[in-house]
């Protein structure tokens, strides 16, 4: 068994003469949470579609729990574990809560959807909202709800790109004190894409700095932060 619940390897996506991604390689170890960081158009969201299996790799592979899983689409990706968030609650818009997340862990094939959409649910303190229709919810709760979608079926990785967006500094907040307690308690390990500098470095247990498609720093928020190549690239003196 690897000591990595992901495993990237030189992954590479390039668009005609477009290097989004050139030669990236990072690892997620279990109840780990990773910081992706750096300036607009860095290949931040590419790597996160690469390890979905949303875009083809030009170069690399993806490992998942050990077991490459490089040729699998993203539904196959899903059932072995790997979960993305997608901005979707107004999908089901008109639907309660509840029955939204049992309904996605049955398509996930979990055998007691609703004791498994209700232990999500306990887990994002939503449970006094389950009968709410998902329109009603506050914008912070829309985005928990899009979390526990994502929860269904217990997955082992979980990818967040800018799961922050929109929110209140008390709403990022609480989100964040979720993340945080889902590595913990449901050993689920995260990579974060965020542009809120303080939700990354509160949170992250490493991480990754991107520059035009690669990795230029990576490592403890501690020393990332004091890193004058970071500095000068993405966080500025404001850091
Ligand atoms: N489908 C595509 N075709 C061509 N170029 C693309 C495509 N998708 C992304 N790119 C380019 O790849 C580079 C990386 O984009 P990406 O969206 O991954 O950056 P990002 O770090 O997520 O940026 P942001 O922080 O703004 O979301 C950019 O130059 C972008 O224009």
């Amino acid at each position: 068994m690897s000591e990595f619940v992901l495993q990237a390897d030189d992954v590479a996506i390039h668009y005609g003469g477009v290097k989004a991604v050139d030669g990236v390689s990072l690892t997620l170890r279990r109840g780990e949470i990773r910081g992706l960081i750096g300036p607009n158009g860095a290949g931040k969201s590419t790597v996160i579609d690469a390890i979905t299996g949303r875009v083809r790799l030009t170069r690399g592979k993806v490992q998942l729990g050990g077991q490459d899983v490089t040729e699998l689409g993203p539904v196959a990706r899903r059932m072995r574990g790997l979960s993305r968030s997608f901005q979707r609650t107004s999908i089901f818009g008109q639907m309660p809560v509840r029955r939204q997340v049992e309904l996605a862990s049955h398509k996930m094939g979990v055998a007691d959807s609703g004791a498994d959409a209700d232990a999500v649910l306990r887990e994002l303190d939503l449970m006094p909202m389950a009968d709410v229709i998902a329109e009603d919810l506050g914008y912070g709760e829309q985005r928990r709800l899009d979390l526990a979608l994502a929860l269904v079926g217990r997955p082992s990785v979980l990818l967040l790109d800018e799961p922050m967006a929109g929110l209140s500094v008390q709403e990022s907040h609480d989100l964040a004190k979720h993340l945080k307690a889902l590595t913990s308690r449901w050993n689920v390990s995260v990579l974060l894409v965020e542009h809120d500098m303080d939700v990354v470095f509160g949170i992250s247990d490493v991480v990754t700095v991107f520059e035009l498609g690669r990795v230029i720093a990576s490592g403890e928020p501690a020393a990332v932060r004091a890193d004058p190549r970071v500095r000068e690239a993405y966080l500025g003196s404001a850091a």
